[in-house]
């Protein structure tokens, strides 16, 4: 008797006779065909062969993962297999085609299950597992859904930094994905030569449209770069000043007439408004007008949901992309994007805006980009620059208000530089603006706007490296969130928790052991680090500095009375970039 045999024939039990009449029906299951004179013992059977499937099952998706591409092909082989086993199984055994008893496909069904399941959750566990020394919560090493909870709550920030403090440098943060906080590891993972971005990139594309910068790796990114490089030269900056500069003075106007009318004003709410404002002028020379008009296209909620249902997605790789199917999903800003790409075309800007560079109207490339390439980075020119630096000129203000002491020192600092009358946008000027260049970095060390930043993967066909000590298999995602190293006492300390910017000065040379501060400015990862770090890092410096100059050379500002402010960090959410509360503030005219 062959395996194949047994398995599908049970002849270890003898049989009851049976009467040939009796051709289906679940009867059937209790009164066994007498086939061959065989008895299908099916209770003890269809456990084994079903247990024998799932771990086979199990075998076959460890080695080839299912992505988002045959999804449905491997949910329906799993739903159908134990049917077909049980089926199978029956039909051998009686000699009959027909349907098997319930019971049976019952039996095939839970076996089949739950033997795929604890043969998948043993292998997570066991020290079989590649990852089996990095440790981490054990509900965490098993499945995703305790990761997603905290992801769904926006929580993955504060999860990351419980779980670096409770385990150390390096923690298992989901079955496959380890979170590494160690800064002799940032060159291994996001350094030239490191690890390209992981599988939840995809997420970051328009459902089915073109790659944009931040999804591309390899050499397509580096080409791309190239582009992006050349829209964030000095020479480019230059000529986006005056945009950051017209819609500064815009902003000024908005408040000026909020103070008149309004007791308290949302300050994060007009931060959104001036950036998004401001990065459409320089993404593609149309502009919203949201500091005059308001959110008209409710395009800040639309962007936090899509935000959000994009990082849930983007830990789920192997789903399907269900954005366009669900309409909350859809971020207005397509629509609007697709009319102002084909206007952009129709009427070239006077200006050379982003959308100049990204599209290589100088005709400095071989090959030209597409417009629909040049849309989805245009796109992304606004998602990643406005929401970015809104949250950072949030965080900022947030903490300069509850630091009296630095909010005094650095508004003498800009009433130097800047004395009234003068033009506080002179961006000549902004060498000498150190306290409020070290307010800035302060701001992004404390409430760095990507706080965990995005996965990379150890490439498929690699053979696997090791990092932080530790060898990582094919398909690891590894995460190195900027918060956790930011907040590492032995990367910057002392008063590591605090808002200090006098951290960022240069210290060291003072005598007093107080002011002797350690930075280590590798571990400073607010703008990533390496070939896909931040592209938009000095505009964003430069317009906080001209928007911060503007306004704290115009107004006061001070928490609005009955504002909770103490409560505003424990009130953030991440979805990738930060989601802030309102900001109450009250504001005055300053009469220098
Ligand atoms: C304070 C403001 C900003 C912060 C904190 C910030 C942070 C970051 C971070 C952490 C990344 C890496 C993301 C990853 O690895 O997945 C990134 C990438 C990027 N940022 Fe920013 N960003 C800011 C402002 C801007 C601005 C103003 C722009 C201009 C459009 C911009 C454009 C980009 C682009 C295009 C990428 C993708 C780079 C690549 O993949 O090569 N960012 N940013």
């Amino acid at each position: 008797m062959d395996f194949f045999r047994f398995l599908f024939i049970s002849q270890v039990v003898p049989v009851r006779e049976f009467s040939p009449e009796d051709q289906g029906g679940d009867d059937s299951y209790k009164k066994p065909v007498n086939y061959r004179g065989l008895y299908p013992s099916f209770p003890i059977m269809i456990h084994l062969q079903a247990g024998l499937l799932g771990l086979a099952n199990h075998l076959l998706f460890h080695k080839y993962e299912p992505t988002d591409a045959i999804f449905g092909q491997a949910i329906l082989l799993l739903l159908l297999e134990p049917l077909v086993l049980s089926f199978m199984s029956w039909t051998y055994s009686t000699g009959f085609v027909r349907l098997p008893p319930h019971q049976l496909v019952f039996s095939a069904y839970t076996t089949f299950y739950a033997i795929l399941m604890t043969s998948i959750v043993l292998y997570r566990v066991s020290p079989f597992h590649p990852l089996a020394k990095v440790p981490g919560p054990i509900s965490f090493k098993i499945t995703k859904f305790a990761p997603l909870w905290y992801h769904w709550q926006g929580q993955q920030s504060s999860l990351f930094m419980s779980l670096h403090a409770q385990y150390g440098p390096v923690v298992r943060v989901a079955p496959n994905e380890i979170s590494v906080a160690d800064v002799d590891a940032v060159g291994a993972v996001l350094g030239s030569g490191g690890l390209p971005k992981g599988a939840a990139y995809i997420r970051f594309r328009v459902v089915s449209g073109p790659e944009n910068l931040v999804t591309m790796n390899g050499d397509p990114h580096a080409a791309r770069r190239r582009l992006w490089n050349r829209a964030m030269s000095t020479d480019a900056l230059q000529e986006y000043e005056s945009i950051v500069a017209s819609r500064a003075h815009e902003l000024v106007d908005a408040l000026d007439a909020q103070i008149s009318t309004k007791g308290a004003v949302d300050m994060t709410q007009w931060l959104n408004f001036f950036s998004f404002d401001f990065m459409s002028d320089l993404g593609f020379a149309a502009g919203f007008n949201m500091m005059k008009e308001g959110d008209v296209h409710k395009l800040w909620p639309g962007l936090h949901l899509h935000m959000r249902g994009v990082c849930i997605l983007s830990h789920l790789p192997w789903i399907p992309d269900i954005r366009n199917r669900l309409p909350w999903f859809t971020m207005p800003l397509w629509p609007i994007a697709r009319k102002w790409s084909a206007n952009r075309l129709r009427n070239p800007s006077q200006k050379k805006d982003i959308w100049y560079h990204l599209m290589d109207e100088a005709g400095l490339e071989k090959v030209k980009p597409s417009l629909a390439e040049v849309g989805a980075d245009a796109v992304l020119t606004v998602i990643a620059g406005a929401d970015t630096t809104s949250c950072a000129l949030a965080a900022l203000f947030w903490l300069l208000l509850s630091h009296p002491e630095c909010y005094k020192r650095l508004q003498q600092e800009i009433d130097v530089i800047y004395p009234s009358g003068s033009d506080p946008l002179d961006v000549s000027k902004h060498s000498q603006l150190r306290y409020l260049a070290a307010c800035i970095q302060e701001a992004l060390r404390l409430l760095p706007p990507a706080p965990v930043s995005g996965a990379r993967e150890v490439p498929h066909g690699s053979g696997g490296t090791e990092i932080a000590g530790h060898f990582l298999p094919e398909g690891t995602q590894v995460w190195a969130p900027p918060k956790v190293f930011h907040l590492n006492p032995s990367y910057f300390s002392p008063r590591t928790d605090e808002f200090v910017p006098e951290r960022w000065l240069n210290s060291k040379k003072d005598d007093d052991e107080e002011n002797v501060f350690k930075n280590d400015t590798n571990a400073f990862l607010a703008f990533s680090y390496g070939p896909a770090n931040c592209a938009g890092r000095n505009l964003a410096r430069q317009e906080m500095m001209m928007v911060m100059s503007i306004l704290l050379q115009t107004f006061d500002f001070r928490f609005a009375d009955g504002f909770d402010w103490e409560k505003w960090p424990e009130r953030l959410t991440t979805f990738f970039v930060t989601i802030r509360p309102p900001i109450e503030v009250s504001i005055t005219r300053r009469g220098l």
